[in-house]
Formats: C-alpha cells, structure tokens, sequence
C-alpha cells in the first residue's frame, strides 16, 4: 500500500519523490525526499491523516528533504486530480492543514498574540503588519506592500475630514495610527491581546496621538457599549477568529456603531464555496478558527441594513505576503529554535508554508467586502487600478 501510494503522488511532486522508512527501505526516487523516522508515523497518520502529519512534522519524526512548499503543492493536486480511487488514501484529510483559522475564544486568541511583540517583530514588516499586504509590482519590498494596502484601504473607506474610524483587531496599530497622522480624523482600534494593547498605548503616547487616538482592550461584541458612533469601520485579518454561526451576530455589533451612510471595509481570508477547515490549524495555531465563504459573508448581511459595494479578491497576493514572511523567518531560524525550541519552530514553518500553498491553489482567498450602512450613492463607481502588473510570470 505504501509503495502504490508514493507511486501516486510522486506522479503529482514536481521533481518526483522518495520515501525514506524508519527500517531504511527507500521507495521511488526524486528530488523531494520525505524521510519518515518513526513506525507511529504511518499508524498516525492512518488513523488520524491531518493531525497524524501535523504532528509528526513538528516533532520532526516526519521530515522533507527538498521543498516543502512544492511537496504540499503535489499532495494538493494528488487529491484534487487524483480520480475516484485515491479520493479514499489516506493522505486525503492530511492536506486540510490548507485551510485556516477558526472562531476562538478571548484566552485562545490571546495565546497567539501574545506569543510575544519580540517574536512577531523578527519576520513580520517594520509596521508590524499581520495580514495580507498588496504588492503593486513583484518587486516591491514587504514594507511598501503593506503600506500600499493600508493606502487602498483609506481610498476604499473615502477617508475625509471629521471622520471617526474604528479598526476592529487592529493588531499592532498601523491604520490607526497611521491614518490619524496623514488625514483630519479621530480613530479607535480594539484587540483582544494585552501584548498589542499596551504597544499601541505607548506608540500613540510617543507619537502624541492622545485625544485623536485610542485603543481598547476588549472583545467586539462589547463595542456598544463603549456609547461611540463611527462613520467609517474597518477589520482586517479579525473576521477569521469569528467563527461559524456568529458572522450575522458580528454584523449586528457593526450595524449597531455605525452611522447611518458610513462604509465598512471587511478585509478576511475566505473560501469561494463553504468548505472543510484545518483540525491542525485549529489545534495548534488558531484554535477556533474559522474561514467563511462569500455566501456566509454575504448571508449574515441579509436581513441587515449593510449594502453591498464591491469584493476584491487579493488571493495572489497573500501568497506573496506568506512566503516574505517564510522568507525572514527562515532567515532567524537559528534563533527561533535556540529561543522557543525546534517544535515550535517546525510547526509555525508548516503553518507559514501550508498557508502559502492555499492562497497558490486557490483553495484560499483574500476577500476585500466593501458595504455601505444603507444605501449610499455618491460612492465612485470605479476601483483605483483595474490593470495591476502580473504578480506571477
Ligand atoms: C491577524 S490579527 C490582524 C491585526 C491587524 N488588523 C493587522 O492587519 O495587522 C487579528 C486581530 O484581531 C484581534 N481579535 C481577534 N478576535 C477578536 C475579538 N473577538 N475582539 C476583538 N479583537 C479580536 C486580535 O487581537 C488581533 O489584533
């Protein structure tokens, strides 16, 4: 069964592939070599295939010899193309590591924010971005990416004099603060992570933001009774911790602060159509999450008072931002084993790779949902660029 099964997907594996076995049989040959070290490996990953190879990988009992990034590309397109017959191996669950997030509660969202400002700060951008940056040309630096997303955001929200916006996960702080200094506006932003809380506070401080800036730490669902009203609301990368059958009860919250005519910018990974999500991810990484389909998006919006402007799709470009962020990480390995440990440093290898691979298939995409509160009409009727270069030869 093994052997048939490597034939298979190596016939997916640009390169081919190999299989090296804890008893030292290899089977096939190709540049990608898996090397499996433990009998467990095989057992685990037939009982339970997605938590089986996510575990094993981080504990390094399963290792990738070549490219990992290429060797989850070819199991993706095994199971997609392989026809009927391998649609029952077991590698099939294993590759749901490619979706991602789902809805947790405030300790789990906590433990992922808080791993630290320190670690974050070695492999994300200087203005500690944490989601989806636009990359204008494919030779743009991470840093100018994320600044030209936060630049279409502003277009996108009409971004004018008097406005008060809210930012809800606003992460480290970069539309917050940033927009406040480049227009006339008052600004708030919410986070859940204490880590990213007191670091907004200070940067506003050192900034001297007070009293046209501020931050709040504090669940979405708390927003009404802070007693502000916004004319412009934005969320970008938050909507994923959500989860499944909340969505319409986020809205409400949104509906409930805004401004009669205000625009509301929801920036989230999604799914064209509602599909399966990562067990593993939700263990390990966002535990809760969970990635929506336009159809729920658009259904939790239904029987609410939010007008649809325009959806984006940035699918591409997340898959840049990913392998950026692989890119700097890879380049603080050393310190990122010594610092937090090898299975700590394999797991969030997998996570960034995995994640890279889903926006490349199209498994994953990055939706920009603009909605108006009620019907607005002096909106333009054009986006600022259709014609972007291609991001990929
Ligand atoms: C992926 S980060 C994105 C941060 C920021 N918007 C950015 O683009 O860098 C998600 C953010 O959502 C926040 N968040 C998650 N669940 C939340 C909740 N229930 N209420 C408020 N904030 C939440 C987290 O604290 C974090 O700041």
């Amino acid at each position: 069964m093994i052997e048939n099964l490597v034939k298979d997907l190596a016939k997916f594996v640009e390169g081919g592939l190999s299989v090296e076995l804890y008893d030292g049989r290899v089977i096939g040959e190709g540049k990608c070599k898996v090397v499996v070290k433990d009998p467990k490996v095989i057992r685990d990953i037939i009982k339970d295939p997605e938590m089986g190879f996510g575990e094993h990988y981080m504990k390094g009992n399963i290792q990738i010899i070549g490219d990992l990034e290429k060797f989850l590309r070819g199991c993706t397109k095994y199971l997609k193309d392989g026809g009927e017959k391998l649609r029952f191996m077991p590698l099939r669950s294993l590759l749901k590591i490619l979706g991602l997030l789902k809805f947790v509660e405030e300790k789990e969202v906590q433990r992922h924010y808080d791993l630290g400002n320190d670690f974050y700060s070695l492999w994300l951008d200087s203005s500690m971005t944490y989601s989806c940056a636009f990359f204008k040309s494919p030779d743009c630096t991470l840093e100018e990416a994320q600044e030209e997303k936060r630049r279409i955001i502003y277009e996108k929200l009409q971004l004018s004099e008097g406005d008060r916006l809210l930012d809800i996960g606003c992460g480290w702080g970069s539309i917050i603060l940033e927009s406040a200094k480049l227009y006339p506006i008052t600004t708030v932003g919410i986070t859940l992570s204490k880590n990213q809380y007191e670091y907004v506070k200070e940067r506003i401080k050192q900034e001297g933001l007070e009293g046209r800036v501020e931050v709040y730490l504090m669940h979405y669902e708390d927003l009404p009774k802070l007693g502000l009203k916004f004319n412009k609301v934005v969320s970008v990368g938050m909507f994923e911790h959500v989860g499944k059958g909340r969505h319409r009860k986020f809205f409400e919250v949104v509906s409930k602060i805004m401004e009669d005519g205000g625009l509301f910018l929801l920036h989230t990974i999604g799914k064209v159509h509602p599909s399966s999500q990562s067990r593993w991810i939700r263990k390990y990484i966002f535990p809760g999450g969970y990635l929506p389909s336009i159809e729920e998006v658009l259904r939790a919006v239904r029987h609410l008072d939010f007008n649809l402007i325009d959806i984006d799709d940035w699918r591409l470009h997340y898959y840049f931002t990913l392998k950026e962020w692989l890119r700097r990480f890879y380049s603080v390995g050393d310190y990122v084993k010594e610092k937090y440990g090898e299975e700590f440093f394999r797991m969030w290898e997998l996570y960034l790779v995995a994640s890279a691979v889903s926006f490349y298939n199209g498994s994953n995409h990055l939706f920009q949902f603009l909605f108006s509160k009620g019907v607005v009409n002096n909106y333009p009727v054009m986006r600022r660029s259709f014609l972007q270069p291609l991001l990929m030869a």
